[in-house]
């Protein structure tokens, strides 16, 4: 079956960079990007790509070369489902905030009302693409709405995760480890989509990393992968806490550690805390379907991951306050980057906004500086907590746009997101204008400690101890 249409629900972090790439390695497959979400179709759809809703290092070139020829973005959701001969669905499944399973499960209801929709325009035989992260068993649930709701139409359910990491989004769908494709490999029907999946892949992936499975596990493989990469930077940041008391450098025991080809050096960089939009989400799904098995000590094993992630935020804050003399009320700190990791200006779950949140707490002064993050964002991920009023926000913390503004009078700077351009500031004109002593909390490892000594900065790493 070759696949001439497609459409992609969800124009977000994964639907926006995922089709590009399939419109620019596919022209011969129209492909509509379709979002309920007006105006970030229209920043999709803006002239000036850099101002496309997200940032991604090499996206707007290849937006430029397939925008308008085989790659488009609307909010004519009904249209596109309609023409299309695959759809994937790639809308978002935050953790739920209410009822049944409020702060662990996912929260499904962007999926069915995608499910509901498809079945009510779809006039014929669709395939239909599970992009999102979902709970294991989600496919049954869309094909149940499907068949039920539908117009005697056939569905096929694919599963097909995206394995992509914001930063470098593009170079991961370019020369992915691999393609996930899980269906219904019992009938015909059922292997003829998979087929049809496969084929689009193979226009840029070499076969042999296009891998088929039943739908179950292809659902289940995506929330374990996710698992296991948080569950490694939980693991190295528990060893940095005992660093901090022994004398050991977390460097040199990920470095040692690493060269042991069976642990491998990648994913090993302690830091504040992992962020992102999906590791604690889908840990915390994968603990509830555990437990909804009754598989407590599963859960439990999982759940710690999320328990050292939220410890290491806390730890971060508090030796800032124990450093500064145990009071920061009324002292200005400064954080460098407030994404969850460099390279995005998504931050979602960011290290930041618990450790801005919990300075606050303590009456200290913020003054923000990230590269791509605007200030608008800053203060929504602060007043969703909310811990205090918007307007308390926004007299306690500032965001500037000139780092060395930012670093001004300030007691102490605090690392929170790793951009490249941190290491090339001018420490020793930032140092002058500090406030003394000069303090500098490295959540990231990624100052160079013995020259900030020389200039006269009293700095913290994480995983060293002092
Ligand atoms: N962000 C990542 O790096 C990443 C990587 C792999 C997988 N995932 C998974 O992919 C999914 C999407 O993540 P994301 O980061 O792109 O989310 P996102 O929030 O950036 O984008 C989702 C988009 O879907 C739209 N939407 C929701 N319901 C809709 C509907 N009924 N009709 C039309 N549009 C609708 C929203 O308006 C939003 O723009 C999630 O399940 C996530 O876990 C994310
Ligand atoms: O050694 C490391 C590696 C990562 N991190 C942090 O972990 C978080 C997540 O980083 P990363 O995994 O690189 O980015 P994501 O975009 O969240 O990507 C993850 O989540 C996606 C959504 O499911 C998956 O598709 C990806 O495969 C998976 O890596 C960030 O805060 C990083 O700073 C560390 O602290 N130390």
């Amino acid at each position: 079956m070759k696949i001439k249409t497609i459409c992609c629900i969800g124009a977000g972090y994964v639907g926006g960079p995922t089709m590009s790439i399939i419109a620019q390695k596919c022209p011969h497959i129209k492909i509509t990007v379709v979002d309920v979400n007006a105006s970030r179709i229209a920043a999709w759809n803006d002239n000036n790509l850099n101002r496309l809703p997200i940032f991604e290092p090499e996206l707007n070139d290849v937006v430029k070369e397939v925008r308008g020829r085989n790659l488009f973005f609307s909010t004519d959701v009904g249209k596109a489902i309609d023409e299309a001969d695959m759809i994937f669905i790639s809308v978002n499944t935050p953790t739920k905030t209410y009822g049944k399973g409020k702060g662990m499960a996912a929260d499904l209801k962007y999926i069915e009302l995608c499910a509901r929709q498809i079945a009510k325009v779809a006039k014929q035989n669709k395939i239909v693409v599970e992009k999102s992260t979902l709970p294991v068993r989600t496919a049954s649930a869309i094909k149940s709405i499907l068949d039920n709701t539908g117009n005697g139409v056939q569905f096929q359910i694919l599963s097909n995760p995206e394995f992509l990491a914001e930063g470098t989004a593009v170079q991961n769908l370019l020369k992915p480890d691999r393609v996930l494709i899980g269906g219904d490999t019992s009938t015909n029907e059922g292997e003829v989509a998979i087929q049809a999946l496969v084929e689009i892949y193979s226009n840029w992936v070499p076969k042999k990393q296009i891998l088929t499975t039943n739908v179950w596990s292809s659902e289940l493989s995506k929330l374990t992968a996710n698992a296991f990469l948080a569950q490694r930077v939980s693991s190295i940041n528990a060893m940095s806490e005992i660093c901090e008391k022994t004398g050991a450098d977390i460097k040199e025991v990920s470095k040692a550690i690493g060269m042991d080809s069976r642990i491998g050096s990648k994913f090993l960089n302690a830091s504040v805390g992992f962020g992102g939009s999906c590791f604690q989400k889908d840990i915390l799904n994968l603990v509830y379907i555990a437990r909804s098995y009754g598989l407590n000590e599963v859960a439990d094993y999982w759940e710690q991951v999320v328990i050292m992630n939220e410890h290491q935020k806390n730890r971060f804050s508090d030796n800032i306050v124990s450093t500064l003399y145990n009071t920061v009320s009324g002292k200005k700190i400064t954080f460098l980057g407030w994404a969850f990791k460099k390279d995005t200006n998504d931050t979602r779950e960011s290290a930041a906004i618990k450790v801005a949140d919990n300075l606050l707490n303590e009456q200290a002064r913020i003054s923000v500086y990230d590269p791509k993050v605007p200030k608008e964002k800053v203060y929504t991920d602060l007043d969703y907590l909310n811990t205090r009023s918007s307007s308390e926000n926004k007299s306690l913390l500032t965001v500037n746009k000139d780092p060395y503004e930012a670093c001004k009078n300030s007691h102490a700077i605090s690392i929170l997101t790793e951009w490249d351009e941190f290491k090339s500031y001018d420490w020793e004109g930032i140092y002058k204008n500090m406030q003394k002593p000069a303090f500098i909390f490295d959540g990231r490892g990624l100052l160079n400690k013995g020259e900030l000594e020389k200039i006269g900065f009293i700095y913290y790493n994480i995983g060293t101890g002092n």
